[in-house]
């Protein structure tokens, strides 16, 4: 459900690997939370990237779960340890990071996208609004007006704009992992370790 390695000597990278999109299942959720615990817990480890394997960042909650009862951690505890580790944690984004998938990239401390990559929140397309803490953090990067207009309507915006609005930190035609990595090791003054 999540893959945890170490890379480049000291950055944990964590893989969230629940095909088809990365969806944050019960088992999701749990075993990214125990990474995150892991990561912030290993005096080895400088700084964090969480990515989606095969092409995809995350594409939200896991609609295969919401007839169940809600079994596992819940997704803001999870966000918040995110968001309160003491090492800088970068989302590295690729394909689709939607609704809480959106919400995980927003706790991260950066966000690195692909250029390719669309990012959302299409809660309202469910009849819900986002509660893990978007209605929040996107108004504090992007103001009230834009925020407004992605949590009312729904729609993925494309990458680039993200980018101007402030979501993003910094976009790549390359493997966005390694991009990812790379921005990491900047942010902990390690480039090119
Ligand atoms: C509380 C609520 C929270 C925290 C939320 O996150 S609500 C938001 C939940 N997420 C969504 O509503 C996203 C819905 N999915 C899509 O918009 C699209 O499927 C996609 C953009 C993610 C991919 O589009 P596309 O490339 O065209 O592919 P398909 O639509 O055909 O989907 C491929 C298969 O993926 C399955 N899928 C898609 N989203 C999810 C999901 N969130 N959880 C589980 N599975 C998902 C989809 O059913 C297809 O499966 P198969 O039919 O191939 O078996």
């Amino acid at each position: 459900m999540t893959r945890y390695e170490i890379v480049k000597r000291s950055v944990a990278l964590i893989t969230l690997t629940n095909p088809p999109v990365n969806a944050l299942s019960s088992a999701v959720r749990l075993a990214l939370s125990k990474n995150v615990e892991r990561a912030m817990g290993d005096p080895e480890v400088t700084a964090v990237v969480i990515c989606g394997e095969n092409g995809t960042f995350c594409g939200g909650a896991d609609i295969r779960e919401f007839s169940e009862p809600l079994q596992g951690p819940p997704l803001l505890p999870l966000l918040d340890a995110v968001e309160a580790g003491e090492k800088p944690v970068v989302a590295a984004i690729e394909g689709v990071a939607l609704g809480g998938g959106f919400e995980l990239a927003l706790f991260c401390h950066y966000r690195v996208a692909h250029y390719k990559s669309r990012l959302g929140l299409p809660e309202v397309t469910l009849g819900i609004l986002p509660a893990a803490g978007a209605t929040q953090r996107l108004p504090r990067l992007i103001g009230i007006p834009a925020s407004l207009q992605m949590i009312t309507t729904g729609q993925h915006i494309l990458a680039q704009e993200a980018l101007k609005l402030g979501i993003l930190d910094q976009v790549t035609q390359k493997n966005v992992c390694e991009v990812a990595v790379e921005f990491a090791l900047g942010a902990v003054g390690m480039s090119g370790a």
